[in-house]
């Protein structure tokens, strides 16, 4: 049986550039179909009006490309001669966040995975390095950088029609969670989670940032997908616990990304082992390299582990996120080398 081939095949094939030179052949629209059956993968290119000299070309390098990855072992390339324009499209909606330099999306295919744990420590550890970080609870459906800011009861203020986020351990803030009573089943139909997600990127008086961190909701349905066209993602971080069930899910949102053609940085592990506090000594209740290995199968980066741990819990329960309360913790040190690596990749934008 025939099967789309994984993310990883199209990110290689992101190479090649296009006959003009103007930008690599994925982003361009170009690859037509791309799939695999065991071994063989089946590429065919668009040829755009006028290009079938340089498209030879360039399907002989996408060919060389696909046959060197990993587990290939015969490629079927053919050109397809291009399509009729489509008619013209109705003018999207304006773009959301642009006084962000960058956008990062925090993703898991689960709930419960700690994404909203990774999203906030993540932002604190990159605040920690002088970047001015911005962090959009976008997970309505469980709203919970509330609690984890310390700030529950908090009601966000107003100016000039515009609310303005919260500030709090060197964050500039805001989740729907300010904006509803505390306990309120968030109980969304289709249209009013884009009205929310709208509200909480438009109707709120962000300041400049260096980078947006966005926690997302679990899963890889319309809500991301919208949110995905609707802010220019500069990547996404996913976020997995080591069980097979969590890392088939979080395999689901690494090809939701590519779909959208949003660069995944890489994948966290997050309860990767657990810490005695007594003793020190670790464990892995839930079993260890899971998350490493999918990373490297899926060809993106492995961003590293974060222990189970007691205080991880309790800091976030009081308000602390640990990455503030205890920097240099063994979870401390996890995220705040999560945040190295996701500062380096964002480094080229940020200079
Ligand atoms: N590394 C960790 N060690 C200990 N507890 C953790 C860790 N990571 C997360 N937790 C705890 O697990 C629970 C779930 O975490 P969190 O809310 O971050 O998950 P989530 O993936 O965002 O869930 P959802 O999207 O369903 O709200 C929380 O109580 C959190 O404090």
């Amino acid at each position: 049986m025939s099967v789309p081939a994984d993310p990883a095949l199209l990110r290689a094939l992101s190479a090649v550039l296009t006959p003009s030179g103007a930008g690599d052949i994925v982003a361009a629209g170009l690859v037509e179909t791309l799939s695999r059956e065991d071994t063989t993968v089946s590429l065919v290119l668009r040829v755009p009006p006028g290009e079938e000299g340089p498209m030879t070309r360039i399907l002989a390098e996408a060919e060389a490309i696909l046959a060197a990855q990993a587990g290939v072992e015969r490629v079927r390339g053919a050109l397809t001669a291009h399509r009729p324009e489509p008619p013209p499209a109705r003018t999207p909606p304006p773009r959301l966040l642009t006084g962000a330099r960058t956008v990062i999306a925090v993703a898991s295919g689960k709930g419960g995975v700690g994404k909203s744990t990774t999203a906030v420590n993540l932002a604190v550890a990159l605040a920690r390095r002088d970047l001015r970080v911005g962090l959009l609870d976008a997970d309505i459906y469980g709203p919970s950088l509330p609690l984890m800011l310390g700030r529950p009861d908090h009601r966000p203020q107003t100016l000039d029609g515009k609310m303005l986020p919260i500030e709090v351990w060197g964050l500039h803030a805001m989740s729907i969670g300010f904006l509803v009573e505390p306990d309120q089943a968030l109980i969304w139909r289709g249209p009013m989670v884009m009205g929310a997600l709208q509200q909480l990127m438009g109707d709120v008086a962000w300041p400049e940032l260096d980078i947006m961190v966005i926690d997302l909701p679990p899963g890889t349905g319309d809500a991301q997908l919208t949110l995905a066209q609707r802010v220019s993602l500069t990547g996404a971080v996913i976020v997995s616990t080591p069980q097979d069930i969590a890392l088939a899910d979080a395999r689901r949102a690494a090809a939701m990304f590519a779909k959208t053609q949003v660069p995944v940085l890489g994948l966290v592990e997050n309860m990767s082992f657990y810490c005695c506090p007594n003793c020190g000594a670790r464990s892995e209740p839930f079993g260890h390299g899971g998350a490493r290995a999918e990373a490297e199968r899926l060809g993106i980066p492995f961003l590293g582990e974060v222990p189970l741990l007691p205080d991880v819990r309790a800091s976030a329960d009081g308000g602390t996120p640990i990455a503030a309360a205890a920097p240099d913790g063994v979870a401390g040190l996890a995220f705040a080398s999560l945040a190295a690596q996701v500062a380096g990749m964002l480094a080229r934008r940020l200079a």
